[in-house]
C-alpha cells in the first residue's frame, strides 16, 4: 500500500500477546501501530499471540491507522511462520527485525509478495549496511531499534544521545537518499514527559518522521512535537506568497523575516503544508 503522505508521528509498539491493549489501541490517536510478536512477547506465548493477532486484524477496526506487523527474525523458530501467517492479511506492513543486509529483506520478501516491508535498525552491520538495505526495491520504511544498538555498542543512556548519534544519522541518511519513511526509537521511561518531549524534539529537528512509543501517555506529546507549529505553516506560507512575487519581479531570491527564501526553501515549506494537510486528512478521516 502507498502510505508516503500518511503520517507518522507517533508509532505505537503493542505486544501481540496484550489482548487488552490490542483492543484499545482501536480508539488511540496513533498515526501507525507495530502489532509486535518480536521481543515484547516471552517464549511461551508466540503462538498464542501470533494466533490472537492474526485474528484481531481480522475482526478489529483500526480505521486509518497504518498496521505494522513486527515478526520474529528469520533465524529463529517462530519468524517464518509469523511471514506466513500474514500473508493476504490486513497487515500494511510487515517490519523484519535486526535487519543487518539486504540479503535480511530479500529473505523476508522471498516468503510475502506485495506487502511492504520495513527495517528495523539496531545492529551494528545495520549501521554499515544501512544504504545498501535502504536501497532494497521492496523496503519503504526504517525503524531505529535503539535499544538493542546501545546494547550492541555497549553505550550508556545519555539524555543527549551522543553514542546514538552516528547510528541515527546514517539510517537517517540511507532513508533520505531512498525516499523512505524513517521513525526514531523509543523513550523507555514512559512517565518521564519532559525526556520525551526533549527526545522527540531532538529527533524531530534531525529529521525524522516520528517516535515509536510504547505507553499511549505518549501519544500526545509525539503528535505534538512531530506536527508543523502554527507558526511554521505561517512561515511557510509567507515564504511561498515572497518567492513567488519576488520571481513575478524577475528576482530568484526573496527575504522573509531577515533571511533570504530561494527555490530550496519553498520545496521545504511546501513540504510543511504537505505534512499539515496529511495531518488533517488523517484527522478527518
Ligand atoms: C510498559 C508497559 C508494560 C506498561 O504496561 P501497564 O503497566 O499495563 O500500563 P498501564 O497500566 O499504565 O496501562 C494503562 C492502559 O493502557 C493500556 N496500554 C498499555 N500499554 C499499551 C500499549 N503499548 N498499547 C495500547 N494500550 C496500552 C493498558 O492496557 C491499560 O488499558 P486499560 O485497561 O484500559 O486501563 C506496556 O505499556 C507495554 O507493554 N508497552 C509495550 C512494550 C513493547 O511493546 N515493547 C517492545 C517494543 S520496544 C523495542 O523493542 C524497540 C526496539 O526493538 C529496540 O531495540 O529499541
Ligand atoms: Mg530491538
Amino acid at each position: 500500500m502507498a502510505h508516503q503522505a500518511h503520517p507518522f508521528r507517533s508509532v505505537l509498539y503493542i505486544p501481540g500477546s496484550k489482548e487488552r491493549a490490542l483492543e484499545k489501541a482501536q480508539g488511540l490517536a496513533a498515526d501507525a501501530i507495530i502489532f509486535d510478536l518480536e521481543d515484547a512477547v516471552a517464549h511461551d506465548e508466540k503462538i498464542h499471540a501470533r494466533d490472537l493477532l492474526k485474528k484481531t486484524l481480522e475482526t478489529a477496526d483500526y480505521g486509518p491507522r497504518i498496521r505494522i506487523v513486527r515478526v520474529n527474525g528469520m533465524d529463529t523458530e517462530w519468524g517464518r511462520d509469523d511471514v506466513a501467517a500474514f500473508v493476504g492479511s490486513k497487515a500494511d506492513v510487515i517490519l523484519i527485525p535486526k535487519v543487518s543486509s539486504a540479503a535480511d529483506v530479500q529473505a523476508v520478501a522471498d516468503l510475502i509478495p506485495d506487502v511492504p516491508l520495513w527495517a528495523m535498525m539496531e545492529t551494528a552491520l545495520g549501521m554499515l549496511n544501512a544504504a545498501e538495505i535502504a536501497a532494497h526495491p521492496r523496503l519503504t520504511g526504517m525503524v531505529m531499534g535503539t535499544n538493542d544498538l546501545a546494547k550492541e555498542l555497549g553505550s550508556r543512556f545519555r539524555p543527549d544521545r551522543l553514542a546514538l548519534q552516528t547510528g541515527l544519522g546514517l539510517c537517517l541518511l540511507a532513508a533520505r537518499a531512498h525516499g523512505l519513511t524513517i521513525v526514531d526509537g523509543v523513550y523507555n521511561a514512559f512517565k518521564d514527559e519532559d525526556g520525551l518531549r526533549a527526545e522527540c524534539a531532538q529527533g524531530r529537528d534531525m529529521g525524522f518522521d516520528g517516535k515509536t512509543l510504547i505507553h499511549p501517555a505518549q501519544l500526545e506529546i509525539a503528535n505534538e512535537v512531530f506536527s508543523p507549529s502554527a507558526a511554521e505553516i505561517d512561515l511557510a506560507n509567507r515564504q511561498i506568497a515572497a518567492f513567488e512575487e519576488a520571481e513575478r519581479q524577475g528576482l530568484g531570491v526573496a527575504v522573509v523575516d531577515g533571511k533570504i527564501v530561494e527555490n530550496l526553501h519553498i520545496v521545504t515549506a511546501r513540504q510543511t503544508l504537505a505534512k499539515a494537510e496529511a495531518i488533517a486528512a488523517f484527522r478527518a478521516s
